[in-house]
């Protein structure tokens, strides 16, 4: 019948947790077929149907308008995102969820329908906002509506993912996240996550590394990514603007200079002297965002 395809994204971006997030160039795509009756997944492991994100966002977003679905399967075709490693796969699951019920209404939803839809399944805007437009974006989510704003993403930047094997629930990351904080933490946020917007806008590169600075949530889920400092030292060295934990972890980002190539095979060759296994993907930000195919 149809497909979605749906980019990878990266939340917080260090400085701006809940706020900003930027879509990558890796992808889910979800297939769907007419069937007889009665709603069928089919590649999605263990996960039966009533826990399926998928499902249940596009049986949510039905039930909005007042609809059901019957005769369908759902199928998980090709999977890139790599589940619960900080890089918006809940966000592919929930928007491929509403798109699905959308384009069974012969697309009654606008894109911000999506989006406010979406932000209200996962609780936060960072990934879905650019799961569903695309590149950077900065986010307001107050009284069920969200207000969003793109940023511009120099050209000459790529995004080295830092994948590792073992996983970080965001429901788990985002306890150790405090409920308060400093006058001092709070002026310290505010100037990086200002500062970020501005120097990816002005293309300031040289500012990244002090603008994705943070004190309110890195220092708390650093302790659930082992070896973090080190890597983050390592990638440093090897020519890195900024590093910051992606979404919520366990993936780590670095953002080099697309002339930095040999940044993959070194990083590699550092990452296999620490425990754990660990994939390194060079990406590039995904303008487009979620998309029919
Ligand atoms: N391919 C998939 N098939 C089915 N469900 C998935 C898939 N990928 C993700 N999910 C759902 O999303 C949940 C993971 O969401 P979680 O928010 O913990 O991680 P994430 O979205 O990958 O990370 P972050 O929000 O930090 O970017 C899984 O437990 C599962 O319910
Ligand atoms: N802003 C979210 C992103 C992960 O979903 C968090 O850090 O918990």
């Amino acid at each position: 019948m149809f497909k979605i395809k749906v980019p990878a994204t990266t939340a917080n971006m260090g400085s701006g947790y809940d706020t900003l997030g930027m879509a990558l160039t890796l992808y889910n795509e979800f297939e769907i077929e007419k069937i007889n009756k009665g709603i069928e997944t089919v590649g999605f492991g263990e996960i039966g149907l009533e826990e399926n994100l998928v499902y249940i966002s596009m049986k949510k977003t039905l039930e909005l308008y007042g609809k059901k679905a019957d005769g369908l399967r759902i199928i998980a075709k090709k999977i890139e995102v790599p589940m619960s490693r900080g890089l918006g796969s809940s966000a592919t699951c929930i928007v491929a969820g509403i798109m699905i019920a959308d384009k069974l209404m012969d697309n009654i939803c606008s894109k911000d329908d999506i989006i406010r839809i979406g932000t209200e399944i996962e609780g936060h805007p960072d990934n879905i906002v650019p799961a569903v437009i695309g590149g950077m974006s900065v986010s307001i989510y107050e009284n069920n509506k969200v207000i969003y704003s793109k940023v511009n993403v120099p050209k000459s930047l790529r995004f080295a993912v830092l994948i590792p094997n073992f996983t970080v629930s965001t429901h788990e990351a985002r306890k150790v996240v405090p409920e308060n904080y400093s006058k001092k933490d709070c002026i310290f946020n505010l100037s990086r996550v200002a500062m970020l917007v501005a120097s990816m806008n002005n293309g300031e590169i040289h500012h990244l590394r002090m603008a994705t600075e943070d004190k309110i949530h890195q220092p708390f889920r650093a302790n659930l990514i082992p070896n973090i400092d080190k890597i983050f030292r390592a990638s440093k060295d090897l020519g890195s603007k900024a590093e910051f934990i992606s979404g919520s972890g366990s993936t780590l980002m670095a953002i080099i200079d697309k002339e930095n190539i040999h940044f993959e095979e070194k990083m590699n060759k550092f990452l296999t002297t620490i425990e754990g296994t660990w994939n390194v993907k060079i990406l590039e930000v995904d303008r487009c965002g979620a998309l029919y195919l």
